[in-house]
């Protein structure tokens, strides 16, 4: 996450809202490969599928916060684009994958009002030369070396959260992250999101992207202004009193697992469903930036179980990893799947 710094340029996140209480874990720790980090972590990702990375006093994490820092004051000048360049990079699912931004409105939220988001996408295949890199503003070609080292040390970070995980779980150290290699092509994506402010008197304080789990296997998120809400595990998303905010903290990133992760621990490991609501107090009235590394299996990667029911046919573990988020995507767009938080099941191996 962003350093301090940032955090003194906004509104203070107020004390009266409900928060969820979440695990720190040390990434520090995590590298000296600490016993208690490494449970703590499992616990974290089957209990709630998110947690706190806390970058301070490691290395390649203070290498991180300062390129965030960074790409924090490039994200706002991308995002106020005039309207008129933001036209010729847009995205253009599902005809192509390639294009950059999703303009204010083109989603609905939970009550079939328009969202309240923008957001500029950026494929990690381009910019690890996988595929040509995708048509660019010329402010963001500029500073494609930022994103680069960004994707890279962030790409770093996953898979020491991934091979953690996994020995964990009493697997090889590498199952998860053989099937991610950020050399091979995928969906992986790091994405720039812009919440609108609250200006308008007739405007009321809602949701700004409705709620959803993350297709993928780990998302990391860079937070300095609060929004992101947390489903309490089990709830039911319609229960307005069940949902939590996620008060970010310098220095450290919020961490969640995707899909991909519960499908392969045969639902030990947990997605959680989450949203953007309106910032809370004081901070509704600026406009919200976040940064994500939103990270993919590999395009053919096995979508098959490695635990538990890995010798079952089930459709979903003989499809490539591909093909599953094609199947998500058209059962989302069809509204035949209820958006639900998925796994946290016990651990019985
Ligand atoms: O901006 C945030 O805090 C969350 C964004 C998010 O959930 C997503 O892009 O999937
Ligand atoms: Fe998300």
């Amino acid at each position: 996450m962003a350093s301090e710094k940032l955090f003194n340029e906004v509104p203070v996140f107020p004390n009266d809202v409900p928060t969820i209480p979440m695990s720190t874990i040390s990434l520090a720790s995590l590298h000296l490969g600490d016993i208690d980090t490494s449970q703590r972590l499992l616990a974290a990702c089957q209990e709630l599928g998110f947690f706190l990375l806390d970058l301070r006093e490691d290395k390649l994490g203070e290498m991180l916060m300062e390129i965030i820092d960074q790409l924090f004051d490039v994200g706002k000048e991308v995002m106020n684009l005039s309207d008129v360049i933001k036209q010729q990079y847009l995205h253009d699912i599902p005809r192509s994958f390639l294009g950059s931004f999703k303009p204010r409105g083109q989603a609905k939220i939970e009550t079939g009002a328009p969202d309240r988001f923008e957001w500029f996408n950026i494929g990690q295949d381009g910019l690890m030369g996988n595929t040509p890199l995708q048509p660019l503003p010329p402010v963001v070609c500029s500073k494609i070396s930022l994103f680069t080292s960004f994707l890279k040390h962030g790409q770093d970070i996953v898979a020491t959260i991934s091979s953690t995980l996994a020995s964990q779980l009493s697997l090889p150290p590498d199952t998860f992250t053989s099937l991610q290699p950020p050399t091979k092509p995928s969906g992986t994506v790091i994405r720039i999101i812009k919440a609108f402010a609250f200006t308008e008197p007739a405007d009321e304080p809602r949701t700004s992207m409705i709620h959803h789990t993350d297709f993928g296997t780990i998302t990391l998120l860079a937070n300095i202004v609060g929004g992101l809400q947390i489903l309490a595990p089990g709830g039911s998303a319609s229960d307005e009193d069940l949902w939590r905010w996620v008060r970010p903290q310098p220095g450290c990133l919020i961490v969640n697992l995707g899909d991909a992760m519960v499908q392969w621990t045969g639902g030990i490991l947990r997605s959680n469903v989450h949203r953007i609501r309106y910032a809370p107090g004081e901070q509704r009235y600026v406009d919200r930036y976040s940064l994500a590394l939103l990270v993919r299996p590999e395009r053919d990667a096995s979508m098959r179980s490695k635990i538990g029911d890995e010798l079952e046919d089930t459709e979903d573990n003989n499809l490539s990893a591909w093909e599953w988020e094609v199947k998500k995507a058209m059962s989302l767009s069809r509204k035949d799947a209820v958006m639900q938080s998925r796994g946290g099941e016990p651990l019985t191996v």
